[in-house]
């Protein structure tokens, strides 16, 4: 077994959405990024990196590529799943936390949870996304960005 935690971080900018967890939701901001700006899937992505000791997102997809510019998140995500197997290993179970103030994710999470589990070739029950607010404090708080937490165990497969 392998352990792996990931962090990302999005400052929030024009637009009209958010992608989270693969998902499209309608926000009066956007984010700033190269890619779409998941930080679900990011978090998710470094968490495996991580747990395989491969390094990080950007060593695998560099912001500076401009392949990268603009793509759907589980792009990296399916990427991590064939990293994995190439080694031998396996998702046991993920989970990942998104702090925002808005907006709010939990009327998403199970539609977040099939598309997840669905890139890494695992059942939904292995999934689990939580979000919370951050009370206000701090950047999340005054809603200048959005950032998501991943932990994941790795199983041989
Ligand atoms: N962006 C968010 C933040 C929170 N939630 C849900 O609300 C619950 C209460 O949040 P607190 O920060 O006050 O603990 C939290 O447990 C989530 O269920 C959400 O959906 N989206
Ligand atoms: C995802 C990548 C892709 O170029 O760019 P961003 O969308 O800016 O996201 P970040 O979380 O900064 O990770 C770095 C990059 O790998």
């Amino acid at each position: 077994m392998r352990i792996g935690q990931g962090y990302d971080v999005h400052a929030f900018g024009p637009g009209d959405h958010v992608v989270l967890g693969g998902v499209s939701i309608p926000h009066d901001h956007g984010v700033v990024a190269h890619s779409d700006g998941d930080v679900a899937i990011h978090a998710l992505c470094d968490a495996i990196l991580g747990a395989l000791a491969l390094g990080d997102i950007g060593k695998h997809f560099p912001p500076s590529d401009e392949r990268w510019r603009g793509a759907d998140s589980r792009v990296f995500l399916r990427h991590c799943r064939i990293l994995m197997r190439e080694r031998g290993y396996a998702l046991g179970n993920a989970d990942v936390t998104v702090v925002c103030e808005r907006p709010k994710v939990g009327p998403h999470a199970e539609r977040m949870r099939a598309l997840l589990a669905d890139d890494l070739g695992v059942e939904a029950d292995a999934i689990s996304v939580k979000a919370t607010t951050s009370e206000k404090l701090g950047f999340t708080g005054r809603g200048e960005g959005i950032a998501a937490m991943a932990v994941v165990l790795l199983v041989r497969a």
